[in-house]
């Protein structure tokens, strides 16, 4: 698995060139291409500057070299790169595995290419095997989970280590188990559309390249 992630990892740092922008995901997956692209800033001198999407991610990249800048500096990335939960033939995605989906949201939004780093595992015919995060502000958040199982989801509360997961903005996430996704687009809509959510882990249309592991190889799957 973890062959798998080096991989993809390393075969996405070859699409960023000198100067670009780089948004910068989180995730297992995204630890092996920031590493790769902290090895091309030292061995090329690469010249790029990049955000990332979570303290982790901060971290890893000041651990390998790369120079961090944040959205008071620039508006627009010229590419971003993150994993994801799961991706399906529409390269529809969910992604939150981790807590970081919003800040994932906000930097895939202001880039000019998305790029997926996936292994075998993440692919699926249809999202929902994985129960979709939802990230939501902590007051009145059992109010929100109400009105999420009326929507025919089963939200579960994030917790770590038996506390409540608290995202990197201070806010909770809802894992919400959904039998089938089938019209993602709708299924986003009718939870944003709850006051109290902030962002939902349904990547729709944001995504038209996905690097994915294949047998000690990589694949790219485009759209
Ligand atoms: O969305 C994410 C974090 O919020 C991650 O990209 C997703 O969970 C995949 O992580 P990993 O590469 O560790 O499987």
């Amino acid at each position: 698995m973890n062959q798998s992630k080096q991989l993809v990892g390393q075969e996405a740092v070859k699409y960023i060139q000198d100067g670009m922008k780089v948004g910068l995901g989180s995730g297992s997956t995204v630890y092996y291409m920031v590493k790769a692209l902290g090895e091309r800033v030292k061995a090329e001198g690469l010249n790029v500057v990049a955000i990332s999407t979570s303290e982790v991610t901060d971290e890893w990249a000041k651990e390998f070299g790369i120079p961090l800048t944040d959205f008071s500096y620039i508006q627009e990335l010229d590419i971003a790169i993150d994993g994801a939960d799961e991706v399906d033939d529409n390269l529809q995605l969910i992604k939150g595995g981790g807590g970081a989906l919003f800040r994932e949201k906000v930097v895939a939004a202001a880039a000019k290419e998305f790029i997926v780093i996936v292994d075998e595992s993440k692919i699926v015919s249809t999202l929902g095997k994985f129960p979709l995060p939802v990230e939501i502000v902590p007051f009145g958040w059992e109010v929100v989970a109400r009105k999420i199982e009326k929507l025919g989801g089963a939200p579960k509360l994030r917790e770590k280590a038996g506390e409540i997961f608290v995202t990197d903005n201070g806010n909770y996430i809802l894992d919400c188990a959904f039998e089938e996704i089938h019209d993602p687009v709708a299924t986003h809509e009718q939870l944003i559309a709850l006051v109290g959510v902030v962002e939902t882990g349904l990547f729709v249309d944001m995504t038209k390249k996905v690097i994915v592991a294949d047998n000690g190889s990589t694949k790219l799957i485009t759209k």
